[in-house]
């Protein structure tokens, strides 16, 4: 038996609401509380609901184009199954060469990274991960990967079952929800062998998993490493586009809540890791929304319409896409 102990429920339909008043209020008070002289100021935005796209991150005064609007840690990561042995377990830093050519298993690129995860990577390597693995990377899933490692931070007691409640769901087809049924019950059955007992993952329903899945499908970032320093505009797109393959994905609280534009006036970059770096991306008015961008902004409206309703479950009525652009 797993020497973890948790028990935690899944929370009742009307937690959502609950956790969406309880954010605006939390982050009312975090950026209008007193500021200690010594802790750096609060981003200059705040969480509020939009007209018609749910909640929405505003800006609290003027931020200059270029300017860093905040940073976020991850809540959540995982490398892809391509990067698992080449990226820091943790914090998907890609590793040198001399750390990962260490032999067939995972790695940390720091001694605070393998201290961050020593919790729950307690679970995680207990566990024979091979037929979930291999079922996620024949059939070509990646999100399953984020539901694993959540289950095995709740498990060790770093996170409550509840931590993602607070997001917005995606809406799912009865197709994607067998889906995801058949994911559970092979995690289970992977917990299961290695001893968790039923306490230990009473959590762990059927309707957790698909809650999850649902809200990481909407809110998981793709992390596509810049590298290097790059601080300005310029600099970062050509970064962007020299890109390799994204390192893994991750999800976040705070980035969770910025709404999508096709013209965006924020974006996120990742230089080294999976932490975010929120950036204006031209002069931003107080009170305005900032919005990011979910999707390839190349695309024409045909397809980005085509791909924000199917991925996002949203028709996009940006001043772009209603121009015809
Ligand atoms: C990552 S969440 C953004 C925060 C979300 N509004 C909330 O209340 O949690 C993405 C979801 O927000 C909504 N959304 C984002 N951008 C939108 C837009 N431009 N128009 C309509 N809905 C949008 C869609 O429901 C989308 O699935």
């Amino acid at each position: 038996m797993l020497q973890f102990v948790r028990s935690s429920r899944w929370a009742s339909p009307f937690k959502y609401l609950n956790s969406q008043s309880n954010l605006l209020f939390a982050f009312h008070i975090s950026t209008t509380a007193e500021s200690n002289p010594s802790r750096p100021p609060p981003p200059p935005i705040r969480v509020s609901l939009t007209e018609s796209s749910g909640r929405g991150v505003f800006a609290t005064r003027t931020i200059g184009s270029g300017e860093l609007i905040h940073t976020a840690k991850p809540f959540v990561s995982h490398p892809s199954l391509s990067t698992t042995t080449s990226v820091c377990y943790l914090c998907l830093r890609k590793l040198s060469n001399r750390t990962s050519s260490k032999a067939q298993c995972v790695a940390f690129c720091s001694e605070e990274c393998e201290e961050q995860s020593k919790v729950f990577y307690e679970v995680e390597k207990q566990t024979d991960w091979s037929a979930y693995n291999d079922y996620c990377c024949s059939q070509g899933l990646k999100y399953p990967m984020l539901a694993k490692r959540l289950a095995c931070m709740v498990i060790s007691g770093v996170a409550t079952a509840e931590s993602l409640d607070i997001l917005q769901p995606a809406i799912l087809s009865p197709e994607m929800i067998l889906q995801m049924e058949k994911e559970f019950l092979l995690l289970r059955s992977v917990f299961k062998e290695a001893y968790v007992t039923d306490e230990q993952m009473a959590f762990l329903t059927k309707q957790w998993y698909i809650g999850v899945l649902a809200r990481i499908r909407i809110n998981a970032f793709r992390i596509e490493l810049a590298g290097g320093l790059y601080e300005d505009l310029l600099s970062s797109a050509a970064a962007a586009v020299e890109a390799e393959a994204a390192v893994g994905n991750s999800v976040y609280m705070l980035p969770s809540f910025y709404n999508h534009d096709c013209d965006p006036n924020s974006h996120i970059v990742w230089i080294e890791n999976a932490d975010a770096r929120v950036k204006a991306l031209r002069d931003i008015e107080a009170g305005e929304e900032l919005r990011i961008c979910y999707i390839d902004a190349s695309m024409d409206v045909d397809a980005r319409q085509t791909v924000l309703s199917e991925g996002f479950g949203f028709r996009c009525r940006c001043l772009r896409c209603l121009s015809g652009d």
